[in-house]
């Protein structure tokens, strides 16, 4: 099979986990005869730094023309500390989202059994998690008019029916194929634009009888993340409070570095660790490359190459089984980056029996 896929390797550790990505699917490609052609592209800050925008058009043209495509992470302390820089890295990943209508970001969180001792949650509370959020990923206050006033700021948060009719279905279609169970995660006590979601979503649930629709406050949400994750099977929410609580929901996991995503639209679709380009880890080969490998297997899904995307899944797995990982998950020793990236690519290459008989935990072909 011949695929195009764009390359987003963006700022910070963003190249170095999309190095290891891109690692993975060459083995893939090579096992299976697929070719896999890769158009890079700049994001971020160093779009700015080489062009003054944040998101070239050469970049959004790569990524139109693609199958799919990769995203490391934007962001740079420069910006981060100069609050009234004009033009901004993350300008540039919000932009491609609106530009390409990615309007659903798909987050699946595991707790991995060879991980639950590196969770500060206790083991029984957080054993056989299986969560995918549903985050929209266009709308709400991201993308809302934002300004200064004489004495103050604002930002407005607006969504449509139809931005949340959209996402609501996808949510629900995914519930059909897991555990029936979607909670719409909201402020409806506070917000008009909650209110419109309760509203549209308990519609849209006639639709899907057999899956059971419940709504939480985002406030309860984030404590019940984490005193009781096991109640979850898919959430459905915002774009604000997807993004916070699924941050939240990597202390399940372990680690931040290994939570991968979907951002699915009409067209072509992204893959993005849900991490962020964590400055201090630069250059130092320290950063887990996992969320970016999984993300790159959640691609593999969404192109029908399944078996390939399990086999990326079964080497993850035996990675963390046999301790193969960076300093976030180690308890004694860790390896680099490329270590990690090596590991994973020899599994896949060599067939190593570790690897075959690995348990696929994140059977993420259920979701898209
Ligand atoms: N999708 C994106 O591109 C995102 C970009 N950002 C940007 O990233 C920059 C840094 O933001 P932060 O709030 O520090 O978030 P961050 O996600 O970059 O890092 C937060 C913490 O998570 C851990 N972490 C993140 N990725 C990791 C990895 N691969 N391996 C091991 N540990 C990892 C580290 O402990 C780090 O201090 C900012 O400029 C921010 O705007 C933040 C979130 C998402
Ligand atoms: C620019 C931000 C919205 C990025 C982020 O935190 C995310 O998408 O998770
Ligand atoms: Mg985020």
């Amino acid at each position: 099979m011949k695929k195009k896929i764009g390359v987003l390797p963006g700022d910070g550790i963003g190249p170095e986990v999309v190095a290891e990505a891109i690692k993975v699917l060459n083995a893939v490609a090579e096992k299976y005869g697929h070719t896999f052609t890769y158009s890079y592209g700049d994001v971020g800050a160093i779009a700015i730094d080489k062009t003054g925008e944040p998101l070239p058009d050469e970049t959004l043209d790569i990524c139109e023309q693609s199958d799919a495509f990769l995203f490391g992470a934007i962001g740079h302390p420069k910006y981060d500390n100069d609050p009234k820089a004009k033009v901004r890295p993350e300008q540039g990943l919000l932009k491609l989202r609106k530009s390409l209508g990615l309007y659903a970001n798909i987050r699946p969180v595991t707790a991995y059994d060879s991980l639950l001792h590196m969770s500060p949650l206790k083991t029984e509370k957080i054993k056989g998690v299986d969560i995918v959020v549903y985050r929209e990923l266009t709308g709400g206050i991201y993308f809302g008019e934002k300004g200064r006033t004489e004495d103050g700021a604002y930002d407005h948060c607006t969504y449509s029916n139809y931005e949340i009719d959209r996402i609501a279905h996808l949510a629900f279609q995914s519930a059909q194929n897991r555990r029936k169970h979607v909670t719409l995660v909201d402020k409806a006590n506070v917000l008009e634009t909650s209110r419109l979601w309760r509203e549209r979503v308990t519609e849209i649930a006639k639709e899907y009888p057999e899956v059971k629709l419940d709504a939480m406050f985002v406030d309860n949400a984030a404590m019940q993340m984490i005193q009781n994750p096991k109640q979850f099977d898919v959430i459905l929410t915002e774009n604000m409070f997807g993004d916070i609580i699924s941050d939240e929901a990597s202390v399940i996991g372990g680690s931040l570095g290994l939570l991968p995503s979907a951002s699915v639209g009409d067209k072509t679709a992204m893959f993005e660790p849900i991490h962020g380009s964590y400055p201090q880890a630069t250059g130092q080969n320290i950063a887990n490359p996992l969320a970016t490998i999984l993300s790159a297997a959640m691609m593999l899904d969404h192109l029908g190459l399944i078996d390939e995307a399990i086999e990326v899944r079964q080497a993850v797995n035996a990675s963390l089984r046999n301790g193969m990982v960076t300093s976030d998950l180690a308890k004694e020793q860790s390896y680099g980056t490329d270590r990690v990236g090596d590991f994973i690519v020899n599994c896949i290459s060599d067939g190593e029996e570790s690897c075959a008989q690995s348990n696929i935990q994140a059977g993420l072909s259920t979701i898209i």
